[in-house]
């Protein structure tokens, strides 16, 4: 009997050359590096070039996150991936009443340009490339960057990395967003257009499907909804007056990883698949790099247990071994104890090393895209490519991605799929191992990563002495200016940079930015 894949397709004890019967490879595959990029987007991938090793990290203060960093570093990591605690992703600053108990928690507390500095000291910005995890206030991170890159003496253009800045994703999965979405998507355009001006090698958005997957999504809703998503956003840069090939190369993706292996990799595949048509079909993109859909992935969180927790080091080997068939850009690992707190220095050393053992012991690196032509793997490739255009095309009956999501289109639909997961695992017909099969009477003690409470009153302090230390007057002008911005059609990111660099905080510009386009009060009841 045919099992059911996590996308609920069926996967067929055996298949044989008649799966693939009439099957055209020239069409469906292309060459390495050609249209429509099923086998990855460059000629050779990893045969001259190993993915980026980016270990998403971040905890306490901006000193205890650049020590962490400076170990990845030293370990081998090859980028960095901040993380932003709770306060500043929803624009707040630590001293904020609303920040009470977050600040320093899931990720690095930055309330200013200041902060921002020591993030970063002893890190040449023209010698690493750094993604950052923030949305709403995206635009305000990234200035930031550039101008802790102009105190290092590394001009704009050399600038390297990635901005999370995928708001639409907040309002379906992930919950950190601030405005409604026409002014939240209008942001996502100036910060296009700013990026093409002044710094050009930046990936200016990391389209996500992870939190989506982490919410329940299957794999075909997980590439159908992100790529939906990337095509409002490629709507909405249009509409504000620019040509798909100014902006569309640096527009990237960020997938998960599970440890269902076959279906992993077909679905990174389709997804290459789906966007250079949809790029150079529905959009006209000429621009080879248009077409290509770059990601970075992050092997599965929610597979991860409290309980043995060493097992999941084997979990993520699996899912990074996905990844890496798929062919991903850039991979996170993530740590073995991360179900029960945040990293430990050793465990997150481990993450690293799963990562290095895939790249130089294994030999998945010396050849490229290792499962074409696989019967199975491209049949999986064909089916969920279908799937997923289905679903695409029952977001645009709902108008797009924002009607849909205005509608609770997508995570009515992620929610019916976690129902699903969850009534598996609790009949036990989903193996979690360790959960509900192979357990051990008693737990052995496990030592987590405690994040400590006083960062929180360091914090306020350093913020007192950066109010009490700048031009008061200057800031008022700089946030009026932003606010005036704000109101009309001016890219926002210019007069925003003056208020950064006049030492303006996270929590005033985005206050700025409340007090003219409101907050998102989400419609549904979920
Ligand atoms: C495009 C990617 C995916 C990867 O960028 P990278 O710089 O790492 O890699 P890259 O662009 O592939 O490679 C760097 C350069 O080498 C070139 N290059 C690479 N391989 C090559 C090959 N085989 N042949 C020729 N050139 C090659 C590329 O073209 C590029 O140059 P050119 O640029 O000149 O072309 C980017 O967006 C990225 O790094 N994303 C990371 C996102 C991330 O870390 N997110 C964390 C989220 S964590 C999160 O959200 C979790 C939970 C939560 O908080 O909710």
């Amino acid at each position: 009997m045919a099992r059911e894949s996590e996308s609920g397709l069926p996967i067929e004890p055996v298949y044989g050359p008649d799966a693939l019967d009439g099957w055209d490879p020239g069409a469906r595959l292309g060459e390495p590096g050609g249209y429509p990029y099923t086998r990855g987007v460059h000629p050779t991938m990893y045969t001259t070039r190993p993915w980026t090793m980016r270990q998403y990290a971040g905890f306490g203060t901006a000193a205890e996150s650049n020590a962490r960093y400076r170990q990845l570093i030293a370990h081998g990591t090859t980028g960095l991936s901040v993380a932003f605690d709770l306060p500043t992703q929803m624009g707040h600053d630590s001293d904020a009443p609303l920040a009470h108990g977050e600040v320093g928690k899931v990720g690095v507390a930055v309330d200013s340009v200041e902060d921002m500095r020591v993030l970063f000291d002893g890190i040449p910005l023209d010698r690493v490339s750094t993604s950052m995890t923030i949305n709403a206030p995206a635009a305000l991170l990234l200035l930031m960057y550039q101008l802790v890159g102009e105190e290092q003496g590394v001009p704009a253009d050399r600038l390297t990395g990635t901005i999370q800045n995928d708001v639409l994703k907040e309002y379906i999965a992930r919950g950190t967003y601030i405005f409604p979405p026409k002014p939240s998507l209008r942001l996502v355009a100036d910060l296009f257009r700013y990026c093409r001006a002044e710094i050009p090698r930046w990936n200016t958005i990391s389209i996500s499907g992870y939190h989506m997957a982490e919410a329940g999504a299957s794999p075909a809703q997980e590439i159908a909804f992100t790529l939906a998503d990337g095509i409002e956003y490629v709507r909405t840069a249009l509409a504000a007056g620019m040509d798909v090939d100014d902006f569309a190369p640096r527009l990237s993706f960020f997938f998960v990883s599970r440890t269902t292996l076959l279906e992993e990799v077909a679905k990174f595949r389709a997804a290459r698949r789906i966007w250079a048509r949809v790029m150079r079909e529905e959009f006209g993109a000429r621009n080879p790099r248009s077409q290509m859909l770059r990601f970075h992935t992050q092997t599965a969180g929610v597979q991860l247990t409290a309980q043995q927790p060493e097992v999941n080091l084997v979990r993520v080997a699996v899912q990074g071994l996905a990844a890496v068939l798929g062919g991903t850009q850039s991979l996170h690992t993530n740590s073995f104890d991360e179900a029960i707190a945040l990293p430990t220095e050793k465990s997150a050393r481990l993450a690293l090393r799963t990562q290095q053992v895939l790249a130089y012991e294994t030999d998945v690196t010396a050849t490229v895209d290792p499962f074409a032509g696989s019967y199975v793997v491209e049949s999986m490739t064909d089916e969920l490519e279908t799937a997923a255009l289905e679903l695409m095309a029952k977001v645009e009956e709902h108008g797009g991605a924002v009607g849909a999501i205005e509608s609770g289109f997508q995570k009515g639909e992620i929610e019916r799929n976690a129902y699903r997961i969850a009534r598996e695992t609790d009949s036990g017909e989903r193996v979690v191992v360790g959960v509900n099969r192979f357990r051990l009477e008693a737990e052995e003690r496990y030592e987590p990563l405690r994040v400590d409470p006083a960062i929180e009153a360091a914090q306020v302090e350093r913020l007192a002495a950066l109010r009490a230390g700048r031009d008061g007057r200057a800031v008022e002008a700089a946030l009026s200016a932003l606010r005036k911005a704000a109101e009309g059609t001016e890219d926002v990111l210019y007069p925003m940079r003056d208020a950064l660099r006049a030492r303006a905080t996270v929590g005033e510009v985005c206050g700025a930015l409340r007090e003219v386009w409101g907050t998102y009060v989400p419609s549904d009841a979920f």
